[in-house]
């Protein structure tokens, strides 16, 4: 579409701390929301890590934005790997489409190669918008809305067993992001939080609740410890046939199969509710086995987390493969061609090695793809059947795509960011 807008090219430089009010009002805009509650705002600059954020300036007016938290991802096999995670990213719509976002990636992923972190993540706003840069959805996500009258829950053995108690969550905090730290290694797509970001979870604007309760707190506990959380807003309707409420799932986390049964068991079953709305959860979240309609839950699937290997040599050989594997990738890498290439990929369960090499390849892909499918998330034959991926090696398809699969858990992130 052509453009008519025209004028300088507006100045990117890193953010100042004395910028960030501005560079946020901007971002708030951009995403066309009222002003975020002062604790958010205050929260988000807390977080933000000055050095890593960029932003693009016409004159004093701040018309673009894009941040990059150091994260730690959690890969298959349960390595914990430097991943920047790129936040806050907004263009001015005066100044749409006339390439700032693609000079502030192109600025980024140069700074994330510097910094030496193989892998850049994100959640987007719009699907559209990363795959150019090179990044793929490697995470999906189920989003439910569970008619709890019409779909019960049967339950395994030792959930009752499992005690539960209301408790305030700024005092459960504690003991929630203790359930949450255990459970990271053991998921591809989760990330080790840092100090401040298990408060996100607290966040609880009465502006954001639509009708709906504070958040709510339910402990799961077994012989005096805690086994599971799940946070929840509760908002009360009335109809013509009685009570007809919603219970809003905002987290649940459990370490063992009876502690999530039992807080799914509570949350299906909230005196005057007839509907819980469960969105971001995991593909494989246990309540779905446990169902006995699962039509009466409207499941729904969505992109989540998308990954893109800044690095494709080291992140490659920082997760490990569940079946052997040895071929030759054929990476093409249009924005960072750094990776383009023909690279050796050998490895197994217990490790990997990553080199580049002269050999003929095996497979032919790019980055993207490689970014989709490197949380063992999507399968390398799928994108193959959709003639994303080129087989160039007998055989070599079957083998690459049992590889990198994941027999694990599947790859999720429980929370934006
Ligand atoms: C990780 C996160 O923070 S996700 C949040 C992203 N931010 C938002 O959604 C806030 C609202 N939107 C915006 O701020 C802006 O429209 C942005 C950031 C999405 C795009 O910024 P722009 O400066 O307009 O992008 P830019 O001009 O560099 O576009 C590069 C290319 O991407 C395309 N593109 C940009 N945005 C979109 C979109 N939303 N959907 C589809 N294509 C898009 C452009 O058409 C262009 O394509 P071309 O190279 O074929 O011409």
């Amino acid at each position: 579409m052509a453009n008519e807008q025209t004028g300088p090219a507006p100045e990117l430089r890193v953010l100042r701390p004395d910028e960030w009010d501005t560079s946020y009002a901007n971002l708030v805009r951009a995403f066309g929301g009222p002003p975020e509650a002062d604790e958010e705002r205050e929260l988000w600059r807390e977080l933000t890590e000055f050095g890593r954020f960029l932003a693009a300036w016409d004159g004093d007016a701040c018309v673009g934005s894009a941040g990059a938290f150091s994260f730690r991802l959690t890969v298959p096999g349960g390595a914990s790997v430097p991943a920047a995670g790129v936040t806050m990213v907004s263009v001015a719509a005066t100044h749409r489409r006339r390439g700032v976002l693609t000079s502030m990636m192109r600025r980024q992923l140069d700074d994330v190669r510097s910094w030496g972190e193989p892998l850049a993540v994100l959640t987007a706003s719009e699907p559209a918008i990363y795959g150019r840069f090179g990044y793929g959805a490697a995470t999906f996500q189920t989003n439910a809305e569970i008619d709890t009258r019409r779909a019960g829950l049967s339950v395994p053995a030792g959930t009752d067993d499992v005690g539960l108690r209301y408790a305030d969550p700024a005092d459960a905090l504690d003991a929630c992001e203790a359930v949450y730290a255990q459970l990271v290694p053991g998921r591809p797509g989760m990330l080790a939080r840092g100090p401040g970001w298990e408060r996100l979870g607290l966040l609880d604007p009465e502006s954001e609740r639509g009708g709906a309760s504070p958040l709510q707190c339910v402990l799961a506990e077994r012989g005096g410890e805690t086994v599971g959380y799940a946070r929840f807003r509760v908002k009360p309707s009335w109809g013509p046939g009685g009570p007809d409420g919603e219970v809003i799932l905002s987290a649940l986390e459990a370490l063992d199969p009876a502690a999530g049964a039992a807080l799914w068991r509570f949350l299906f079953d909230i005196d005057l509710t007839s509907t819980l709305v469960a969105r971001g959860r995991p593909v494989d979240d246990g309540w779905q086995y446990l169902v006995s309609d699962i039509r009466r839950c409207r499941p729904a699937l969505r992109d989540a987390l998308y990954v893109r290997l800044v690095d494709v040599g080291a992140a490659l050989d920082a997760r490990t493969y569940q079946a052997p594997v040895d071929v030759v990738l054929d990476v093409e890498d249009a924005f960072c061609p750094w990776n383009t290439g023909r690279w050796r990929l050998t490895g197994d369960v217990k490790g990997a090695s990553c080199e580049r090499t002269q050999d003929a390849a095996d497979l032919a892909l790019s980055v993207r793809e490689l970014g989709a499918a490197y949380l063992g998330g999507v399968g390398l034959s799928a994108l193959a059947a959709a003639g994303r991926v080129r087989e160039l090696r007998r055989g070599a398809l079957a083998e690459a795509s049992l590889a990198f699969g994941n027999a694990g858990a599947a790859p999720w992130l429980p929370h934006g960011f």
